[in-house]
Formats: structure tokens, C-alpha cells, sequence
């Protein structure tokens, strides 16, 4: 089965119970989990890459396209994640930065020609050899997710991305990456305490810990 699951995925931190989460997220589909701060969005997301530090206790599974990625190192996951403070490395050029995001085996012709038509589809063509510095914030916000995407990833996990942009550039941003994210049939998960990202999104809200969530069927 393609896209998410998390399979009674709990985290307790101490006493706590931070998460709690059994659903779907199917390709194209975009979950907000949602909360103030504190209330484990962060840890969710870290449960999922296989991130979570010492001091937690983590149960259930989590499956990617039907493999039980639960017991896999982050970089064999193939999950994309893209957080409010991505930075490029300053002293790589675009196509450096970008360079980044590609699997290994991809080197030379092949390398630059999918540099340049990652930039080509985010309106950056001609930016390869830009220095980072030189960009504004919402192009660096798309190389940081044209990065991402770059490493083929099978779901995105998306951090409050973009929070420190201003509101109309983030509302272009939220567009662009949930644009792509569903052309490429990818399986998202949002955390933010912004409602309006949450609407901006259209799909089912939880909270960290909410267990089974609510759905438009009220499944
Ligand atoms: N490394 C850690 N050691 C101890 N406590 C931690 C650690 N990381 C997180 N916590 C605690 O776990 C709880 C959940 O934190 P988490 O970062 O998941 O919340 P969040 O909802 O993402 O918050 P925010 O919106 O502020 O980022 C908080 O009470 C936090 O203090």
C-alpha cells in the first residue's frame, strides 16, 4: 500500500504521552498535526525520521509504501524533511546547495541537467551559480525545498516551514510546496500552530497526541 501509516506510533517523554497517532496519510494527501507549543509536534515529526534523542520511549510502527521503515536508520527512510530555520550552506553556490539533495550515484551531466530543471520548475533558471547571500527569502525558501525533493524522497514532513517569512511570501511558499508535493503523489505531513496554514492545506487536522484524529467521514 503506497503512502504513510502510522501504526499506534506513541512517544512518552517522562510521564507523558507527547504523541499519539494511528492513521493514514495517502499520496497527495496533507495532514496537519496541530497544537500550541510544547505539545509534541516537533517530537511527532522526530519519531517519524528516526531522530528522537535519549529520554523517550517510542512504540508502535511506522510504514513508507508498505516497508516497515520503523527500525531504519533517517537516511534509509526516504522521508524529506524541511524545517522552519533551513539554511543553505553559505559558501556553496545554488547548484552546490542543490547539490546536496542528490542521491550519490548522480554525478556529472546527469547531476547538473536535474540541478538545472529543478530550477527551471521553481521560475530559478539561470540561479546555479548564485551565491545564497544573493537571494531573497523566497528563493532561498524554494532551493531549501528544490534540496528536499532533490533526494527523491517518499513523504515530506514539513516543520513550520517558511514561519519566518512575511505573510504574503509564506502564502506563495505554502502554495509552491503543496503544489509539488501532490504532483509528485508525495504523502505530507504539516506540523504548525498557525490555523491558517492549517487551512491553506485542506486536509485533516489532529493534534499530537490525538490517537485516530478526525476524518471528513468521521471515520
Ligand atoms: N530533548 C528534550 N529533552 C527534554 N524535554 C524535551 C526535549 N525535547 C522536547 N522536550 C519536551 O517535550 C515536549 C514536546 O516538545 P516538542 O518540541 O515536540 O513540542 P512542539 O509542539 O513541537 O513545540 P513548538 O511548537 O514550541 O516547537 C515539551 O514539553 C518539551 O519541553
Amino acid at each position: 500500500m503506497r503512502g504513510l501509516r502510522l501504526d499506534r506510533l506513541r512517544v512518552m517523554r517522562g510521564g507523558t504521552l507527547l504523541v499519539d497517532l494511528d492513521l493514514d496519510v495517502a499520496p497527495g494527501e496533507v495532514l496537519t498535526i496541530m497544537g500550541p507549543s510544547g505539545s509534541g509536534k516537533s517530537t511527532a515529526l522526530a519519531a517519524i525520521m528516526g531522530t528522537l534523542g535519549p529520554g523517550v520511549r517510542q512504540s508502535g510502527r511506522i510504514w513508507l509504501d508498505g516497508r516497515d521503515v520503523t527500525g531504519l536508520p533517517t537516511r534509509e527512510r526516504r522521508i524529506g524533511l524541511l524545517f522552519q530555520e533551513d539554511v543553505l550552506f553559505p559558501h556553496l553556490s545554488v547548484a552546490g546547495n542543490l547539490g546536496f539533495g542528490l542521491p550519490a550515484g548522480v554525478r556529472g551531466a546527469e547531476r547538473r541537467a536535474r540541478i538545472e530543471t529543478a530550477l527551471e520548475q521553481a521560475d530559478l533558471a539561470g540561479f546555479a551559480d548564485r551565491d545564497p547571500a544573493t537571494l531573497s527569502g523566497g528563493q532561498r525558501a524554494r532551493v531549501a525545498l528544490l534540496r528536499t525533493l532533490l533526494a527523491e524522497p517518499a513523504a515530506l514532513l514539513l516543520d513550520e516551514p517558511f514561519s519566518r517569512l512575511d505573510a504574503t511570501l509564506r502564502a506563495q511558499i505554502r502554495t509552491f510546496v503543496l503544489e509539488r508535493a501532490r504532483q509528485k503523489g508525495l504523502p505530507v505531513i504539516l506540523v504548525s500552530h498557525d490555523p491558517e496554514d492549517a487551512a491553506a492545506a485542506g486536509g485533516r487536522v489532529v493534534a499530537p497526541a490525538e490517537g485516530r484524529g478526525s476524518t471528513p467521514e468521521g471515520t
